[in-house]
């Protein structure tokens, strides 16, 4: 998968060619951030981060440092502990062990993380489904602070960016299954985020859909964001930057690529 700008006598080089298994789309324009603030630029921190539910660990001793700028893709089979481990790092599941920072500040509790500018899309989207797209994307905004004019028109441009422009106003119960994810994915953008959680972001999208998200979140990185993805996707794995494989919780190998690479258009192999 490629995606990157090209220049052809057909094409005159306005927007971003998206290439998936030799077909190509044209997306209207080059992804660009939702952005109100300056991002901390501060890396992730994961030092032995063990975690579950009632006691009971899911996940065991995981470690990493994911810098601003990176996607990292954590990978593994279902029920390997991916969502765990990113509800643990959005300081919501208790971890039983290890330690979770922002740069130097300490996430130990979900106040902690949204005080950090962690953010998560979670599994299954988590809309309000009586709620408009539009709707699910403001609210959150209020809740920690946006001002209502800056929260609407932040979550226009997102709804605009994932392809959902003309789809604000609608019911999220009358979207599409893919449409809903978009509009999840639309809401994480929104939010400015300096750490993106994004759990299977791209799970229910046809191809270039996927490509037009990862293109954003690429977009993000590179404001300055730490993005975090789990995925099945091999293709969205391979987009990122580092990948960490997870089996029964535990890491079982760890993936780095130069990201020279990528700024180079180089096919990911
Ligand atoms: N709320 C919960 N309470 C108790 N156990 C849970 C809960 N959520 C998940 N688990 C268990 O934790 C383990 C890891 O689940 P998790 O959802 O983190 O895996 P996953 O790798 O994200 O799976 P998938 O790829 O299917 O989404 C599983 O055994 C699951 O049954």
């Amino acid at each position: 998968m490629r995606i990157g700008r090209r220049r052809t006598e057909t094409d005159p080089g306005d927007g971003v060619v998206v290439e998936l298994a030799g077909r190509s789309a044209r997306l209207r324009d080059e992804p660009e951030v939702v952005q109100e603030r300056e991002r901390a630029r501060l890396p992730l921190t994961v030092v032995g981060v063990s975690g579950g539910y009632d006691g009971v660990d899911v996940v065991h001793d995981v470690a990493f440092e994911a810098q601003p700028g990176d996607i990292l893709a954590i990978t593994g089979p279902s029920g390997a502990g991916k969502s765990t481990l990113l509800w643990t790092l959005m300081g919501a599941q208790g971890a039983s062990g290890g330690r979770v920072q922002v740069g130097a500040q300490r996430i130990g509790s979900h106040a902690d993380a949204l005080e950090a500018g962690v953010r998560l899309m979670p599994q299954g989207n988590a809309l309000a489904a009586t709620l408009t797209a539009a709707e699910n994307i403001v609210l959150p905004l209020l809740a920690t602070g946006v001002e209502p004019a800056q929260a609407e028109a932040r979550a226009a441009q997102s709804l605009d960016a994932v392809g959902l422009g003309d789809s604000g106003d609608h019911l999220v119960e009358e979207l599409s299954g893919g449409q809903q994810q978009r509009a999840a994915a639309a809401r994480l953008l929104a939010a400015s985020a300096d750490v993106l959680l994004a759990d299977e972001p791209t799970s229910d999208l046809d191809a270039v859909n996927r490509a037009r998200i990862m293109a954003l979140l690429r977009a993000e990185a590179r404001a300055g964001a730490v993005v975090v993805v789990t995925t099945h996707d091999p293709e969205a794995a391979a987009e990122a930057d580092a990948e960490i494989h997870l089996d029964e919780g535990r890491m079982t190998w760890v993936r780095g690529r130069e990201r020279a690479e990528r700024e180079e258009g180089v096919p990911a192999q």
